[in-house]
């Protein structure tokens, strides 16, 4: 068997929380990869969790105290040397000055832009794009609210800088949920940086031009292989859905139902525990979905979730 070298990261972040800018740290002379441009951390020790090698590299490359820091995603990447199992954090708020006491370099850069420093550690690439997505994943919901409501309210908070919209809304009859896609993509297209993914319909989402695709937990069994757009997305509601999504090399998920929601009130929802557990070995970014209200954000990211996915509580 590969042994597996486990190493902590750290995507610190800094800024306007919609619109942040994340830190690099260029690898010194002397070391494998020298002058590569990686996240500050390094390898766990034996008997350490990775959360305190975290702390720990942070206080010897950086001289800071991390004050809290979120587990996020987890990645595993073979090189000639070795086979790593790099675990991310999302580290906010730091006591102390940075400095650049083990690096060549530190730079910081806007999340969701190309970087402008290169080369970055090739295990990192997904991590970039990863960073790229935002804290709100809309769905819509034009079979209750009515399409025009739904386009007035899509409209109002894509001005309040929503920016991944999911048109779901799968029992409308086909003529009216083309046009209603034709519509949210129209919409979208006047504001910057918006992705529209169509539910379950390839064909309808080309038609229409959108961004990408999100696909049912049933339909991510039945396809072979990564649809072809730029962005797609899949439901998971346990381990085997991550593991399939992310073996199809998605580019994100939501994760689901996480409490009882108002379509289904009587059933239990996963809950924060099992969330939080599913989610610590996820390689994809993972949305929490069902029963939530947008203050939730935080206690979804504090699980290890990147963000959450919202069907009612958006505007
Ligand atoms: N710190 C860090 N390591 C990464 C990233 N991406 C990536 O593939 N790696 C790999 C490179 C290395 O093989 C491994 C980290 O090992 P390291 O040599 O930097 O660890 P360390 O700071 O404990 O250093 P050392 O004392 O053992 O030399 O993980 C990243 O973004 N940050």
């Amino acid at each position: 068997m590969t042994q597996v070298t486990e190493v902590a990261a750290a995507v610190m972040l800094r800024g306007d929380p919609a619109a942040p800018e994340f830190l690099l740290a260029q690898r010194p002379p002397g070391k494998v990869y020298a002058g590569y441009w990686e996240f500050p951390g390094g390898k766990i020790e034996p008997g350490e969790t990775a959360r305190a090698a975290l702390v720990r590299e942070l206080q010897e490359e950086l001289g800071i105290t991390v004050e809290q820091a979120w587990p996020w995603v987890c990645c595993e990447f073979s090189y000639p040397h070795a086979t790593v199992r790099l675990r991310f954090f999302r580290v906010n708020t730091w006591h102390g000055e940075l400095a650049a006491i083990e690096h060549s370099n530190l730079v910081w850069l806007p999340a969701g832009a190309a970087a402008s420093v290169a080369p970055i550690l090739p295990a990192n690439a997904p991590i970039l794009r990863a960073l790229a997505l935002p804290s709100l994943y809309a769905l819509s919901n034009a079979e209750e609210y009515g399409v025009a409501a739904e386009l007035a309210r899509l409209q109002n908070a894509l001005s309040n800088g929503l920016r991944l919209f999911q048109v779901r809304d799968k029992t409308l009859p086909p003529t009216q949920r083309h046009a209603f896609a034709r519509q949210v993509v129209a919409l979208a297209a006047r504001h910057a940086q918006v992705v529209v993914l169509i539910n379950d319909d390839q064909e309808l989402a080309r038609t229409v031009g959108a961004g990408g695709v999100h696909l049912s937990s049933q339909q991510l069994w039945q396809i072979e292989r990564r649809p072809d757009f730029a962005r797609v997305a899949a439901s998971c509601h346990g381990a085997a859905d991550l593991a399939r999504a992310a073996g199809l090399g998605l580019d994100f998920v939501v994760l689901g139902p996480l409490l009882p929601t108002a379509s289904h009130p009587g059933t239990a929802g996963i809950g924060w525990s099992a969330f939080a557990q599913l989610v610590e070995r996820s390689s994809l970014p993972v949305y929490a979905l069902g029963g939530l209200q947008p203050e939730m954000l935080e206690t979804a990211r504090s699980r290890g979730g990147h963000g959450i996915a919202l069907l009612r509580g958006w505007r």
